[in-house]
């Protein structure tokens, strides 16, 4: 490590302006579990991937029990694509076949989960990787859908039927930082394809997390989508389920997880843009927050007061 001393003084005292902002966040958040989904659609490029790692392992080193579950929608759709499997998309939910869960299983255990442990480690010896298979963190249950009063078949798409936190509260025990990926099989073994936002808020709640944190790649949650001018920063888990019909693709998982979480005691699960570098630190150490929080507290003035 090497240190500059040719700042200007304004600068300077800006940036302990920053760090001093920080402070009853740090206080606040010291100890607690946070569970961040990485969405696939956050993972965009390198330099935004090393930045979450970067925060990932910050919120470590302050004290924080930082817990990552990722998705992967988008790299298992070019795997699937470079194989010539096609898949659809349904309610948000991939439709699975057989031979779509291998590939799902191979990309988020083997290749999306992999890349963010090594970026973590990076920083030390943190990270371990881990799917819902592993030490039975996650038992699956088919999951359908019914459109119009119609049901359609998933095939291996999986809710969460329980978790078993033992696994992920031994690896926090030992000070390192779980990589969660949300494949998992049903009480006959076969494997699911559990949807990461489902995974994330079901894992929220066994663990007593303080916060849920999604990455994705839009500012929040629109009201009127895709007017950016409409974004929502804080909404209750009725007016959630109210707005659920006019939601659409990933955004319904998402904020049904959402809802899922705050009503098993969650204090707030936020949707952030990952697009933005650092949105996490940012989410969790400034005043303003960013993004769409869901919360049944009451109304925060300026978000300035995060869950
Ligand atoms: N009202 C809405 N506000 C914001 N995004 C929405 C809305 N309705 C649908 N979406 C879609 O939801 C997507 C995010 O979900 P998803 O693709 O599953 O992301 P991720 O991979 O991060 O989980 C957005 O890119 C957007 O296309
Ligand atoms: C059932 C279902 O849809 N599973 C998701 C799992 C990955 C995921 O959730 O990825 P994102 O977080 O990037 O959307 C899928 O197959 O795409």
């Amino acid at each position: 490590m090497t240190r500059t001393r040719t700042q200007q003084q304004p600068e300077l005292i800006a940036k302990a302006a920053t760090l001093i902002e920080a402070l009853p966040w740090l206080a606040e958040y010291a100890g607690q579990t946070v569970v961040i989904k990485y969405g696939g659609n956050a993972m965009t490029d390198d330099a935004l991937k090393r930045a979450f790692a970067e925060d990932i392992v910050f919120l470590r080193r302050v004290g924080v029990k930082p817990v990552v579950v990722h998705g992967g929608g988008p790299q298992i759709s070019a795997m699937l694509g470079r194989l010539d499997i096609a898949s659809e998309f349904r309610g948000g939910l991939r439709v699975t076949t057989p031979e779509a869960m291998d590939v799902v299983r191979m990309v988020l255990v083997g290749q999306v989960g992999r890349e963010l442990v090594n970026l973590i480690n990076q920083h030390g010896p943190f990270a371990v990787g881990m799917s819902g298979e592993d030490g039975g963190l996650f038992t699956a249950k088919r999951r359908g859908l019914i459109i119009d009063d119609e049901e359609i078949d998933l095939g291996l798409v999986g809710d969460v039927r329980s978790v078993d936190p033992a696994a992920i509260l031994d690896l926090i025990d030992a000070g390192r930082i779980p990589v969660v990926a949300t494949v998992a099989p049903d009480r006959d073994g076969q494997v699911h394809n559990v949807n990461g936002d489902t995974a994330a808020a079901a894992l929220a709640v066994a663990l007593g997390a303080k916060r849920l944190v999604m990455l994705t790649n839009v500012a929040g949650v629109y009201a009127n989508y895709p007017d950016e001018e409409s974004v929502i920063t804080q909404i209750s888990t009725a007016e959630v389920r109210a707005m659920l019909p006019s939601l659409d693709a990933g955004m319904i998982p998402k904020m049904e997880a959402c809802v899922r979480a705050v009503e098993g005691g969650v204090t707030s699960a936020t949707v952030i843009d990952g697009r933005v570098p650092h949105c996490l630190l940012l989410e969790i150490f400034t005043d303003e927050g960013v993004g769409t929080m869901v919360t049944d507290s009451p109304a925060l003035p300026a978000r300035g007061m995060h869950g």
